[in-house]
């Protein structure tokens, strides 16, 4: 059977060729940016005061002079002033423009203003003190974000002040999630007995949603040619198709049987993996991807983000991320030749070590017990037995809101 890395790197081989739009900034949050961002001018763009005080010349300080005539003021915004008699002083406000003639800030905590004169009550000053020189962060011209990286809070801020009204990005993949199966009825429904509610596709879409992806949940009944219909209709209008169950060796299992009739190949089915074994994935000579992602919805979660994700992020334009890495904080076992993704809670310890503590519920149909989790941890289908202390890959899920201890 495929390992997890080989079925990994088909994905990866298959990315959703995206093209590129310009979006306005205000909606360019978490988007993948197309372009580099380039500094139109300086970092900072001029010698800025950095903190509220007097301006002086430093050598009048330094040839013994404590006493400073304030001769006007230059606030933040103003077009340069000049100190225009060296023994006095201007007050200066912090992001103004350092005026001309001075080249030293003194804080207002370190004086004492009286009159019109400040006095010095300090013994040191620095030659060019407080002062953010232009160009000191960044020079114009330079690159300040790669293209390829994600618009998070600082790369909005540096795009903002680069005066770009509009940024390349890469246009929202069309994923359309689809449950599949007899039991499931809609979250609005009451459900029988013997059916309960489909969660699978609000799972899907929580997690691709926030990574770029423009999404549409459907659901599709255990029956062929209703199947045959509309996944034909699907393939021409999305890019990508992401079905949850139907893939394992059931009677009503008829995900892959479709996709051979509407011709996406496939390209690996089954990994040798606990959650997830019975994992599909194709693709269309036109460039369509299907995944159809085991059923029960811890595997479809665990296979959304060991394949799904990084596969959408690579077709946005980012690279490849690496896992972080954690110690068991308990033994475990696990005997089935297969790769093991543990739920795990996550903590730190007091040296700035991540913990894991084992979580592993009830099996792949349990998705309460990921309320309580962080993570899945990632241990080799070659061993049987985990020490306590030994550190493995843990693969994050993002937990935006915290979780309740
Ligand atoms: N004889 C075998 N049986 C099974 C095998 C196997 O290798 N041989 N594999 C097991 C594994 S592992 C998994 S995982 C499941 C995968 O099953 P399917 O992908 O075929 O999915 P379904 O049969 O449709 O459903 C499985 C399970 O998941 C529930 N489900 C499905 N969709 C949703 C949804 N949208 N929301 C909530 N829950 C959902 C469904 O009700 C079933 O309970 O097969 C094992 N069997
Ligand atoms: O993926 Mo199955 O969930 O191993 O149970
Ligand atoms: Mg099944």
């Amino acid at each position: 059977m495929l390992s997890v890395a080989d079925a990994y790197s088909i994905v990866l081989n298959h990315p959703l060729v995206i093209p590129a739009e310009n979006s306005p900034l205000s909606q360019a949050a978490g988007r993948v940016l197309r372009e580099p961002l380039i500094a139109d001018r300086d970092l900072p763009p001029f010698d800025r005061v950095s903190m509220d005080g007097i301006a002086i010349q430093y050598r009048a300080f330094e040839t013994g002079q404590r006493h400073f005539r304030v001769a006007g003021a230059q606030f933040a915004g103003q077009p340069p002033q000049t100190l225009a008699d060296e023994t006095a002083c201007l007050e200066v406000m912090t992001g103004a423009l350092l005026p001309l003639e001075t080249d030293t800030v003194i804080r207002y905590e370190d004086l004492e203003l009286t009159d019109g004169v400040a006095q010095i009550r300090i013994e040191t000053v620095r030659p060019g003190q407080n002062i953010h020189h232009q160009a000191t962060d960044r020079k114009q011209h330079d690159e300040l974000v790669a293209a390829g990286t994600r618009l998070g809070p600082p790369e909005m801020a540096v795009a903002a002040s680069v005066g770009k009204v509009t940024v390349l990005v890469s246009k929202r993949p069309r994923i359309a999630l689809i449950s599949t199966g007899d039991e499931l009825v809609d979250v609005v429904d009451t459900p029988k007995p013997y059916q309960i509610r489909r969660s699978n596709t609000y799972l899907l879409q929580a997690v691709l949603q926030s990574a770029g992806a423009e999404t549409t949940l459907l659901h599709l009944p255990d029956e062929v040619d209703t199947m045959e219909t509309a996944l034909r209709t699907l393939l021409i209008d999305y890019d990508a198709l992401v079905l949850s169950g139907g893939v394992s060796a059931g009677k009503a299992d008829f995900v892959p049987a479709v996709m051979e009739k509407l011709g996406v190949r496939q390209l690996f089915h089954q990994v040798a993996q606990r959650p997830g074994k019975p994992l599909w994935f194709g693709a269309s000579d036109e460039g369509k991807v299907v995944f159809g992602l085991p059923g029960n919805p811890v595997s479809t979660f665990l296979c959304a983000y060991r394949y799904l994700l990084p596969w959408l992020n690579i077709s946005l334009g980012l690279p490849d991320s690496q896992p972080s890495v954690a110690r068991l904080v308990r033994p475990i076992s696990f005997a089935p030749k297969l790769t093991y993704f543990l739920p795990v809670r996550l903590t730190v310890s007091q040296d700035g070590i991540w913990l894991a503590e084992p979580l592993p519920g009830s099996g792949s149909a349990d998705y309460a017990n990921l309320v309580q989790c962080d993570g899945f941890m990632e241990l080799p289908p070659e061993r049987a037995e985990f020490s306590e202390g030994e550190a493995f890959p843990v693969l994050t899920y993002p937990r935006t809101g915290g979780r309740s201890r």
